[in-house]
């Protein structure tokens, strides 16, 4: 069963004064010492043994500075302050032995119970009442009418306070908002970078090696950074095309025929360096340019890969025909190499196939 003053409390409007005090989010929040202040100035200013700033909840009083009694909230039946919202008043109770009400207070000052009270509202901009600051004393005393006026002064630099912390703390939430929100902003971004990243990765990869392909080959062309990056300071171009693959589908099969084909991908992405440039350059034929590197260096890694995919684990073997040729950016442009590359592949094909052939053109 609701007390009798909180029966009068539960009025129409106590859902919105409640809903109004829970905006503010300050019940059994930690001292401040700006309330503290606040109670110490309405004790100064009324001359009185104790003071309080206290928030009606919906049970109980709860006090956010309390100076000089002996608890730190009252069940809202024996609150002195439920008075005041009923009254939207200051209220003076000069001696709380001729005040039925007052007399039920719990409060004591010390040993001695609490005998005069006053308090002002806590009034909101919409009108309601929230608690109360309040002063008391042990003896039966009024206040003049300055220290009423000085009492309610300080209630409206305590609501005033109340509003301040809630401004202070809407900011701090709607910043951690807009942190929340620009990381996940920043988090989307990194994942679409990514999903870009890998869409152009993806086009400019053969399916089914894994390898760059004739695409990927032809945009690098187009790269002036890219292209001065192949050349510099002298590079070779490695041609190699599977000896009789037709032979290899038509005899084993398209499926083995592809799993040749990633065979002698993974050879050649093996024998080469991270800098160098693979490519599937047609159906079983395919590129390495090799930035930096001598004839002899090119020459060496064109054998390796040509004797590790005839040391391929297959049902059958496999072999390749591989075409080698410099290039001195001085004195070759791009397809003059391509051509010398090809060139020797068609010479090692034509001298026998699984062979390594170097361009030896004289260049002037
Ligand atoms: N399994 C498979 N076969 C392919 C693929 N791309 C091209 N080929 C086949 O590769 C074969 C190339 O045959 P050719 O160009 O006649 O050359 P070759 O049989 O290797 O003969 P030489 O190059 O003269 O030694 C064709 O049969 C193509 O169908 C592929 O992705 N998978």
């Amino acid at each position: 069963m609701p007390s009798d003053s909180n029966v009068q409390a539960l009025d129409g409007r106590e859902p919105a004064r409640l809903a109004a005090l829970a905006r503010y989010a300050i019940l059994d929040t930690p001292p401040e010492q700006a309330f503290d202040d606040i109670a110490r100035l309405a004790m100064m200013v009324c001359g009185t043994q104790a003071a309080a700033v206290a928030l009606v909840d919906r049970d109980r009083a709860w006090f956010k500075a309390a100076i000089g009694v002996d608890a730190r909230e009252l069940p809202r039946s024996q609150a002195i302050s439920e008075r005041i919202l009923r009254t939207r008043a200051t209220v003076v109770i000069s001696e709380m032995l001729a005040d039925p009400r007052g007399a039920a207070s719990p409060l004591h000052i010390g040993e001695r119970p609490v005998r005069s009270f006053a308090g002002a509202p806590l009034l909101t901009a919409d009108d309601h009442v929230l608690g109360a600051v309040c002063v008391a004393d042990d003896a039966p005393r009024t206040l003049s009418a300055l220290q009423r006026e000085g009492l309610e002064v300080l209630a409206r630099q305590a609501m005033q306070l109340l509003e301040l912390r809630r401004y202070a703390m809407d900011q701090r939430r709607q910043l951690d908002e807009r942190d929340a929100t620009a990381q996940r902003v920043e988090r989307a971004h990194a994942e679409l970078e990514a999903q870009h990243a890998r869409l152009l990765d993806t086009a400019r990869r053969d399916q089914l090696t894994g390898l760059l392909n004739r695409n990927a080959l032809a945009q690098l062309l187009q790269d002036p950074d890219q292209v001065q990056r192949l050349q510099s300071s002298g590079y070779c171009l490695i041609l190699i095309d599977v000896d009789h693959f037709k032979q290899v589908n038509d005899r084993h099969g398209h499926l083995l025929g592809d799993r040749a084909l990633r065979a002698v991908a993974d050879v050649v992405s093996a024998s080469v360096r991270e800098t160098d440039v693979a490519v599937r350059y047609g159906g079983e034929e395919f590129l390495v340019a090799l930035p930096r590197t001598d004839l002899a260096h090119a020459t060496e890694i064109a054998h390796r890969i040509r004797e590790r995919v005839e040391a391929t684990a297959l049902p059958f073997v496999l072999t390749v025909s591989i075409g080698v040729a410099p290039g001195d950016p001085e004195l070759d442009r791009p397809e003059q190499v391509f051509d010398r590359a090809d060139q020797a592949l068609y010479r090692a094909k034509a001298s026998g196939r699984n062979r390594v052939v170097v361009d030896d053109t004289l260049r002037v």
